[in-house]
């Protein structure tokens, strides 16, 4: 018989045998163990409710949100919340930034910030480009006081509690699944984030009470093959030329029915190719500058009759001042609880530069301004999703929202590039905004 024969199977419900009963010095023995087994019991069980009453444990939280790197309870984060929604006048706006970690999102959350509004931001720094570079943008907005939680656009209670605990009168919505090409490799992330995200927002947008208005980044690429220049918000967008093209051109289709059906204002921005300080490394300018720096060839696509590809590149400070003229122009949503009242607000917008530049000039704009001569190779467009060409008309945002983009490629590439080497040099803290 071992010695762990005699330890109950399920506490407190041991039954001696007729032995123990009968034979004293056993059965102060077994007295004895019962006795040690039975204070190791207590000892375990005073230890686990002194762990459930002690005051550092949040009392009872359904969820921690994340600030980040580190877990914050429930109670500190709604303090922090309501802090970073809170407008510093009250004819400010409050907005929820979706995607405020990244590129666009980090931009327009500060300039909201900076003029007054509350800015709560949500992003969950995914990993489709070094998240460092997200947390670094991250720090830049904590010092102005933007508090992003940590989550995704997909988990409904999150968004629910969000929108319980502040009234947002505008959600800036920017989280989304970018870049044309990797949509070849993961379509899946683009189905997740950029439609079944965008209706989880919209679904809970429409049971708020108010509903805010939703201003959402769609794409140039929803134009595809369309071969009308410049392009207009008028033009034929059912030629989608990727499964990123496609799935913005479903959300444009999705605001439609969340507009007709539950009130939602809704004002999609088509970005045409948003470069500048702070930028994405997944797109062409921002790893043509690290690949000819490091000597390494870069690949330039040219069109199948050795034309040059263009996009009209648009410079991120110009694309900021689209995106607040649409949320100031933004009329409030018309529903209610998921009752629509009246006829919503739907609007779409080419947030371009009107000023189409081959790639080709892209790459020799680098050279001049880095010094260096790029290892080239040309080769014809694959077929990766990529258009010819893209070219905005931008009468409607110019007329609607005020809208006027003033920086050139040339100009805008040497304020990216002075970041580029101050945060890549290592002297991060130096790279201010
Ligand atoms: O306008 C838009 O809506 C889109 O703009 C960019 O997409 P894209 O214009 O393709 O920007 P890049 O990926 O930076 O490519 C710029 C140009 O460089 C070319 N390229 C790209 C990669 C490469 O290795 N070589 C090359 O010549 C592309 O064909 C394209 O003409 C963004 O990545 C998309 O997220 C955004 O939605």
């Amino acid at each position: 018989m071992s010695h762990l024969d005699n330890i109950p199977s399920t506490p407190g419900k041991h039954k001696p045998d007729k032995a123990f009963r009968f034979h004293s010095a056993a059965a102060s023995s077994s007295l004895s163990k019962l006795t040690l087994y039975s204070t190791l019991f207590l000892s375990v069980l005073l230890i686990f409710l002194l762990l459930l009453s002690s005051p550092s444990s949040p009392p009872s939280p359904r969820r921690h949100l994340s600030t980040g790197s580190h877990h914050t309870p429930l109670s500190l984060s709604h303090k922090l919340i309501r802090k970073s929604a809170r407008p510093r006048y009250t004819t400010g706006h409050t907005v929820l930034v979706t995607g405020a970690a990244g590129f666009v999102g980090t931009h327009v959350s500060l300039a909201l910030k900076r003029r007054g509004d509350g800015v709560l931001g949500l992003d969950n720094f995914n990993h489709y480009y070094d998240p460092t570079l997200k947390r670094a943008r991250q720090k830049i907005l904590e010092k102005a006081g933007v508090f992003i939680v940590e989550g995704d656009i997909n988990d409904k209670g999150l968004l629910q509690q969000l929108l319980d605990a502040v009234l947002f009168t505008h959600v800036m919505h920017l989280a989304a699944q970018a870049g044309v090409r990797y949509a070849m490799q993961n379509p899946g992330s683009y189905v997740h984030s950029n439609i079944a995200g965008f209706v989880n927002l919209l679904e809970v947008s429409k049971l708020a009470n108010p509903q805010p208005a939703i201003i959402w980044a769609s794409s140039s690429s929803v134009y595809g093959l369309n071969s009308k220049v410049p392009f207009s918000e008028k033009d034929r967008t059912d030629q989608p030329a990727s499964l990123y093209a496609a799935t913005k051109k479903a959300g444009e289709e999705i605001a439609h029915t969340y507009n007709h059906i539950y009130g939602l204002s809704i004002t999609g921005l088509r970005f045409f190719t948003v470069y500048g300080p702070w930028g994405r490394p997944d797109m062409a300018y921002f790893f043509f500058t690290k690949d000819i720096m490091k000597g390494k060839t870069i690949t330039v696509y040219e069109s199948p009759d050795k034309g040059s590809v263009a996009r009209d590149f648009t410079y991120i400070d110009d694309i900021v001042k689209g995106c607040l003229g649409a949320l100031d122009t933004a009329k409030k949503s018309t529903g209610s609880g998921g009752k629509k009242r009246e006829p919503a607000q739907l609007r779409i917008f080419n947030l371009g530069n009107t000023s189409p530049v081959p790639v080709s000039r892209l790459v020799s704009i680098l050279e001049k301004i880095l010094k260096m001569k790029a290892k080239k190779k040309v080769v014809p467009l694959p077929r990766n999703g990529d258009v010819e060409f893209t070219h905005a008309n931008i009468t409607l945002a110019m007329t609607e929202l005020g809208y006027k983009p003033t920086t050139d490629l040339e100009a805008g590439l040497k304020k990216f590039v002075r970041w580029y080497l101050s945060f890549y040099s290592g002297s991060k803290k130096k790279s201010s905004w």
